[in-house]
């Protein structure tokens, strides 16, 4: 087992590993962090030998070469499991179309039904027993390596060694071509301000939440500005179970919020699927075990978090009518982000013993064509608005004006209460369409 010499036959140039690329090819660049650089701009100088060649990608942190290079997108096709601001952008422009999913169906879809004739990921350097580690993106790795015909991994030296779990990486002896980066700077995310409304919220969500919770924070200003106001509260013992790992989770490991220490699944370690933030969270994955990092088939699984005692979600939205459907991820037509893990979430947080949901919203956003106040409570969802969360499924919605509790309730029950959180000046609108649903009763009351 002369793995330095099984390396040293598999090394190439990022121009030579993507000659093996065809026109008609599925070619996959994985999530996050490990979409590839060099293989992407190697591809893109391929652009006039190629036609009609499908990319899948997610959550691109970093503007794509193979975009760049063709904007009549006869060359390169690209395709977003998730979108990024940087991705919406594109499907703005109709550079980039959406795949829908349930995150935690994506290992299935991969293993069940997707070609891929080539994945070229960004993954961390061999070790010395042969592995590859997938570093700050686990999710559907391994299943993506499982249906490629070729592999090719690109090294990048900056990127951390993620303790698993299960799935965290790969052996050489399962890859075709190993090609060395510069080692780009890893892309990292700037978390927001919390506003004063954010706070608000914050402070009604942290009023739920027990010591030796298990805390899963979903993407989003708004479920990271509870993650760190919660760091700064009197909470003790908490659990980390999540599909993203943000900055959130290290500000409240540093203030000595997290232990792991109750965690009755996965005791002792953080739980978690990829990962996106600072250069310092990055720094803190390196080799740490406490934390594990596991595929998006096991975090997502309604199934596990029904065995997480005490499991508190939090979870963002765009926008919700008055009967408690949940869009999270369009405006209208308009894609704007995903369905993610957000409607698993929702639903293992209500299957964990004494686990509670939330989906947390400023009560009003600005539209940005027309510089108004619009209220994120309507009666109807805008026509082709995409439901992300059933009715059904609704468990606490959280404004600034306070906390809804939906689950079991009428129809008549979950306007009155929805309504309530609304804000002031959208009530009697929202009122109105009530009664014309036919869902408002007299006895309905408004503060
Ligand atoms: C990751 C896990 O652990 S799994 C579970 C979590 N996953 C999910 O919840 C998936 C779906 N949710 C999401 O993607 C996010 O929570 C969101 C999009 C709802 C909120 O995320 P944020 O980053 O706080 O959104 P932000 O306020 O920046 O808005 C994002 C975009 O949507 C637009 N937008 C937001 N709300 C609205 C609205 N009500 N109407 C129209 N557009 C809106 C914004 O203008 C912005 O567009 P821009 O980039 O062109 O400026
Ligand atoms: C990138 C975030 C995916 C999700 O929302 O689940």
């Amino acid at each position: 087992m002369n793995f330095i010499q099984e390396y040293r036959t598999k090394l190439t140039t990022a121009e030579r590993a993507v000659k093996v690329i065809q026109s008609g090819d599925w070619v996959d660049y994985n999530f996050t962090l490990a979409q590839p650089v060099a293989l992407d701009k190697a591809l893109a100088a391929r652009k006039n030998e190629l036609v009609n060649v499908k990319v899948r990608g997610g959550f691109s942190l970093r503007p794509l070469e193979i975009v760049n290079a063709d904007h009549e997108r006869e060359h390169f096709f690209y395709n977003s499991w998730h979108f990024s601001p940087y991705e919406r952008n594109l499907s703005d422009r109709g550079l980039c179309n959406y795949i829908p999913m349930i995150y935690r169906n994506k290992p299935l879809f991969y293993r069940k039904s997707l070609e891929v004739d080539v994945a070229m990921f960004s993954v961390a350097p061999m070790d010395k027993h042969g592995y590859f580690n997938f570093s700050l993106t686990n999710s559907a790795s391994r299943a993506i390596c499982e249906k490629a015909k070729i592999i090719i991994l690109e090294v990048n030296e900056k990127l951390p060694i993620a303790l698993g779990g299960q799935e965290n990486c790969i052996h050489i002896s399962d890859i075709d071509y190993i090609v060395e980066s510069s080692n780009p700077d890893l892309p990292v995310i700037q978390s927001a301000e919390a506003t004063d409304t954010d706070r608000k919220i914050a402070k009604l969500i942290i009023k739920e939440i027990n010591n030796a919770s298990t805390i899963q924070l979903g993407v989003g200003g708004l479920p990271n500005a509870v993650g760190k106001m919660i760091a700064e509260s009197d909470l003790k013992d908490l659990a980390i179970h999540t599909e993203m790992l943000v900055d959130a989770y290290l500000i409240m490991a540093k203030a000595g919020k997290i232990t792991n220490r109750y965690k009755n699944v996965d005791k002792g370690k953080g739980a978690w699927a990829f990962c996106a933030g600072s250069q310092e969270l990055y720094d803190w994955v390196d080799r740490n075990s406490g934390l594990a990092s596991y595929p998006i088939d096991y975090t997502n699984d309604p199934n596990v978090m029904a065995n997480i005692d005490n499991l508190v979600t939090i979870n963002s939205c765009v926008e919700v009518d008055i009967l408690g459907q949940v869009t999270a991820e369009t405006s209208g037509s308009r894609q704007i982000s995903g369905t993610g893990g957000q409607l698993d979430f929702l639903n293992g947080g209500y299957l964990s013993k004494e686990g509670k949901s939330f989906i947390c919203f400023n009560s009003t956003f600005i539209d940005k064509k027309t510089g108004l106040m619009k209220s994120r409570i309507v009666v109807d969802l805008p026509t082709n608005a995409v439901v992300t969360d059933p009715r059904t499924q609704a468990h606490y919605f959280v404004t600034e004006w306070g906390m809804a509790n939906l689950a079991g309730r009428s129809t008549w029950e979950r306007a009155e209460r929805i309504i309530e959180i609304a804000h002031p000046n959208f009530r009697e609108e929202l009122i109105k369409g009530a009664e014309k649903l036919g869902i408002w009763r007299r006895s309905n009351k408004i503060s």
